[in-house]
């Protein structure tokens, strides 16, 4: 089975991804795939390179994802400048790692931020979704990240609000409780997807 997990920005898909791998599963992160594309001269870091100019690197030639954040959270017409160029390259990645893994493992979870943004819902057998509330999402992140809300919002609202990500998702694992109870829920939620995988063996 490959179950797309998605959220918004700092939802909680990598805390539920911890989960779930202490439980066992093999996890795809696409967020892994995209930093290890944009290390110095690898085929994303040349293309950005290539759209954004030197400017955006570092002294250490890498590139300074703090300044094209800001770039690409503040100005829509850039994002989609920087999603054009790196998008297709990351999809045709995360597909090759669930070729080579769906061979050896049953259940595959491949956590995609952007699953639903980059059309990515008919890889999975079903779309898990991170689910919590504005408020939550805003304080979170501005907690993880250690920035102001007006940063916050720009990073929530570059993305489709989690509100209309439901219409799209198999189930909701909803976030807006404590750690603890998220966890129980991801092992609820691993319990009955490991009881669906055995019937079909
Ligand atoms: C914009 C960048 C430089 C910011 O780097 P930074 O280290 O601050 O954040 P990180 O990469 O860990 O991403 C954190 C979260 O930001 C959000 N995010 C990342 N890229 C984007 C994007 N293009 N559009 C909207 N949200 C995004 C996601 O929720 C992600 O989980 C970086 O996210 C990036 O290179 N993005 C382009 C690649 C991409 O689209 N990745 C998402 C693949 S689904
Ligand atoms: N139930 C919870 N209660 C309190 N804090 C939480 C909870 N779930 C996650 N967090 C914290 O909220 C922040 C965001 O969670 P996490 O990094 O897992 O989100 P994410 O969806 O992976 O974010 P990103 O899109 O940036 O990758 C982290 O600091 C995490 O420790």
């Amino acid at each position: 089975m490959k179950v797309g997990l998605t959220g918004g920005i700092a939802s909680g898909k990598s805390t539920v991804s911890k989960y779930l791998k202490e439980l066992g599963a093999v996890i795809i992160d696409a967020d892994k795939i995209a930093h290890s594309l944009m290390e110095p001269k690898k085929i994303l870091w040349k293309r950005v390179v290539k759209e954004f100019g030197k400017e955006i690197l570092l002294s250490n030639g890498t590139i300074d994802r703090k300044k094209l954040g800001g770039i690409i959270f503040n100005d829509s017409k850039a994002k989609k400048r920087l999603d054009k160029t790196t998008h297709p390259i990351i999809i045709a990645k995360i597909e090759e790692e669930m070729e080579r893994l769906s061979k050896e493992n049953d259940i595959l979870i491949v956590d995609v931020p952007l699953l639903i943004e980059i059309d990515m819902i008919d890889f999975f057998d079903e779309v898990w979704l991170v689910y919590v509330d504005k408020d939550v999402q805003i304080k979170r992140l501005m907690t993880r990240d250690q920035i102001d809300y007006q940063k916050a919002i720009a990073k929530i609202n570059s993305q489709m609000p989690l509100i209309k990500k439901k219409e799209y998702a198999d189930r909701i694992i909803n976030n807006n409780g404590t750690e603890e109870e998220l966890k129980f829920e991801v092992i609820r939620v691993w319990q009955k997807i490991s009881d669906i995988e055995s019937e079909f063996k």
